[in-house]
């Protein structure tokens, strides 16, 4: 009985804490996010709406784009009335200016008429054929704050969800509320996070098609930083597996990615081959010599390289880590050996141009610069670039031989800078123990695979050397038919067929893509 008072003071104290509770603040939490969820559903972006005005006029266009071959002027010149409905979100989730198959998707769009709105990093210089189109708005992305950019793996686990949320931010809002809704949306994969799952839920929104370019896989990316078996990738591979199949259509880069593709991941992908763009052109021996001359990396050797004392090899990188420049390195030390101790074959000193931006490129400046300090590099000598575009396409055309580093984290991917390499000509020697590498090396045909840094010092020895000289312009002559066929060839018939665009000139076969 004594107890009673209490046990009842106790209820009235428990009931009157649980309502406070309920009125400060279980209420307006609700209440904010009742009126949070509504507003966000008031504001969702407007759908796609096929009536709507998306034409380029006469008005578009200025005095200045008139006279510049790249505005669109030419295209709209010649077909003025011309209507046409293909109207293409082009989503980077990476810097525009160094991913070069996503700006030849553009352009190729904007060629034919269509209407682009390309969205991403605007980190180095784009195309001349986009910069100044009129069919093509550029979008550009807000980078991560810099404290979210740290490469640190110990700080993955924190940094990377922020910036995923920085970047959910900034991509839902340029893809819908700074671009018009249109019919499709291409989106490059990798990264696949949170990419993906962007695009399909602006998709949903907006009634626009998505089609997904298979660059690459995100989770075997992911698997070179935090190792295959961990939980991270194998999630992050269900979730590309999953967003992957809501997609209405799909490219791939290889005909084995598209296999992978379906085997793995159940969606049909149709194979849509790298080749190389318009400026990639083979030099005669007059413009390499004026560009040696010309360009600030090669100035100094012009003389040599003309001569043939020196040789030129060329790679280019993201320097990223699935590209070991340790095997370029270790090669070159064991070559320039070679050439210190050869007394019956002479060989020539090799100047090798790396180029290219990226997060490993100071790890490997230290590299360099100890091996040299060393003397351990005393006939070969190694410069690292980044050229303008026109700049890049004549070193590569100027080369004696490109070389690839790329490992494929797949192994169905392949590098676009042997492609590069081969527009201009170029013959190549690459890292070719993945699957797809044969789709576009022909060994001793276009060039020749290796898989240890010994392995390709006795390439550059072989190919240097005095006895190599036939070799070298056997695949010379290899890497020249490969000029032929050009990005376009490839391209329309795919993706020019799918979009609905129209050719000029008599086309190609179209090549079918199921769309869903
Ligand atoms: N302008 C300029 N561009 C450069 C320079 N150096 C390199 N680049 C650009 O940077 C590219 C090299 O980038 P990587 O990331 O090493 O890869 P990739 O060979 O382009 O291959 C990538 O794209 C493929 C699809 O096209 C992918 O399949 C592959 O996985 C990879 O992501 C070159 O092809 C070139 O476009 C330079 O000095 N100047």
């Amino acid at each position: 009985m004594d107890e009673l008072p209490l046990i009842e003071g106790a209820g009235h104290s428990g009931r009157s804490w649980l309502s406070s509770l309920f009125w400060t603040i279980l209420l307006p939490i609700a209440v904010s996010l009742s009126t949070l969820v509504t507003a966000f559903i008031l504001t969702l972006p407007s759908p796609y709406d096929p009536q709507q005005n998306l034409t380029v006029d006469e008005a578009s266009f200025s005095e200045e784009d008139k006279q510049n071959k790249h505005s669109g002027y030419a295209y709209y010149a010649k077909n003025p009335g011309a209507t046409n409905d293909a109207s293409v979100t082009v989503l980077v989730l990476g810097d525009i200016g160094r991913s070069p198959r996503m700006q030849y998707h553009v352009a190729s769009i904007a060629a034919h008429g269509g209407r682009v709105s390309l969205i991403g990093y605007l980190e180095s210089e784009l195309l001349p054929e986009i910069r100044n189109n009129r069919f093509v708005t550029v979008i550009p992305l807000a980078p991560p704050p810099e404290a979210l950019r740290n490469a640190n793996k110990m700080l993955f686990p924190i940094i990377a969800p922020l910036k995923v949320l920085w970047q959910i931010g900034t991509v839902w809002h340029a893809c819908g509320y700074r671009t018009k809704a249109t019919k499709w949306m291409l989106v490059q994969n990798p990264p696949s996070i949170p990419t993906l799952a962007i695009a399909q839920a602006m998709c949903f929104v907006r009634h626009t098609r998505l089609i997904i370019d298979w660059h690459n896989f995100g989770y075997t990316i992911l698997a070179l930083k935090l190792g295959n078996k961990h939980p991270l990738v194998r999630i992050s591979e269900m979730y590309e597996r999953y967003v992957a199949r809501a997609a209405n259509a799909h490219f791939s880069v290889t005909n084995a990615m598209a296999r992978v593709l379906k085997q793995r991941f159940g969606v049909e992908a149709t194979p849509l081959h790298d080749r190389p763009a318009a400026q990639f052109q083979p030099l005669t021996q007059s413009q390499r010599s004026e560009f040696l001359h010309r360009c600030p990396e090669t100035a100094h050797y012009a003389k040599h390289l003309d001569h043939g004392s020196y040789k030129l090899l060329v790679s280019s990188t993201s320097w990223t880590a699935d590209e070991d420049f340790s095997i370029l390195l270790d090669a070159l030390v064991a070559y320039s050996a070679t050439v210190s101790m050869a007394t019956h074959h002479s060989y020539p000193k090799i100047l090798a141009i790396i180029t290219g931006k990226g997060p490993l490129k100071e790890y490997y400046l230290s590299k360099i610069a100890t091996l040299t300090k060393e003397k351990k590099l005393v006939n070969v000598k190694i410069a690292t670039a980044w050229l303008s575009n026109e700049d890049y396409a004549s070193l590569l055309a100027s080369a004696d031989l490109g070389v690839s580093l790329h490992t494929s984290s797949s192994g169905v991917d392949l590098p676009m800078k042997v492609v590069d390499m081969f527009g201009t000509g170029l013959p190549v020697v690459g890292w070719s123990r993945f699957e797809a590498w044969k789709e576009l090396v022909h060994e001793g045909v276009n060039g020749f695979g290796f898989s240890s840094a010994d392995g390709l010092e006795t390439l550059l020895e072989e190919l240097f050397g005095s006895k190599g000289a036939r070799t070298l312009a056997a695949i010379r002559k290899g890497a020249m038919q490969e000029c032929g066929r050009r990005w376009e060839d490839e391209w329309f018939p795919v993706a020019g067929n799918l979009l609905g665009l129209k050719r000029d000139a008599e086309g190609q076969k179209p090549v079918e893509t199921k769309v869903l």
